[in-house]
């Protein structure tokens, strides 16, 4: 909150039913120096924290498929979405955040993860910031089976693939989660894992 050209803020809760969405009014200074009142409504869901789980010696990923609700009614035939695995800060530091969802989600048993970058993933309507990690997972880390939290009505698949399917996924579409895109390049840039072709 450090822009001069902004001021008079107010904020009216539209809803906040599960998340909150704001509805701020405020006025901004243009380029020109004149001051414009403008409107924008701002979806407040958390920040939340993001991890591509890879294997060298194997060449895999360890990747999620869940039925997302928002991608269903705008073009995703069966809703089904094939992610990284994620979640949603609650209170926690990104890296617990992560270590606990990486457990929850996937079954793995990670200690140590590496934070890569820092992403706003719809700064024109969604307050959200989200920390993208890697992590080396081995088979003797699998402790649990996965699936989503017992308390939320998660219900996720674990998928285990060699890398270069899910870069084939992503070049084809079938992976089109950007947190996914994004950490999927981020190994292929940085050579992370080794694809034969
Ligand atoms: N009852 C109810 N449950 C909800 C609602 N919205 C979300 N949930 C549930 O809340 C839980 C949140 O699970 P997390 O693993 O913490 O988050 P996520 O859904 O995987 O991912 C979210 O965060 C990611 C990383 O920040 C985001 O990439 C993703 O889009 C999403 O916002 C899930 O069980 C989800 O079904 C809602 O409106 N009502
Ligand atoms: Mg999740």
């Amino acid at each position: 909150m450090e822009n001069g050209r902004i001021k008079n803020i107010k904020r009216q809760i539209l809803s906040d039913n599960w998340y909150t969405l704001n509805k701020y009014t405020f006025e901004y200074q243009k380029f020109d120096g004149s001051w414009e009142v403008q409107k924008r409504e701002s979806y407040d869901c958390g920040d939340g924290a993001a991890v591509l789980l890879y294997n060298t010696r194997k060449g895999t990923v360890v990747l999620t498929r869940q039925f997302r609700m928002p991608t269903y009614v705008n073009e995703n035939t069966d809703g089904m979405m094939v992610e990284v695995c994620a979640g949603l800060l609650d209170g926690l530091t990104p890296k617990e955040c992560i270590l606990k969802e990486i457990l929850e989600e996937t079954g793995y048993q990670l200690t140590e993860v590496k934070q890569v970058l820092v992403t706003y993933m719809c700064p024109g309507s969604v307050t959200q910031k989200l920390y993208l990690f890697i992590g080396e997972y081995q088979d003797a880390m699998k402790v649990e089976s996965g699936g989503g939290a017992d308390d939320e009505t998660e219900n996720i698949e674990v998928l285990e693939m060699p890398f270069e399917n899910a870069l084939q996924m992503m070049v084809s579409g079938a992976i089109r989660d950007a947190k996914t895109v994004m950490l999927l390049q981020y190994a292929q840039i940085n050579k992370l894992i080794e694809v034969n072709s």
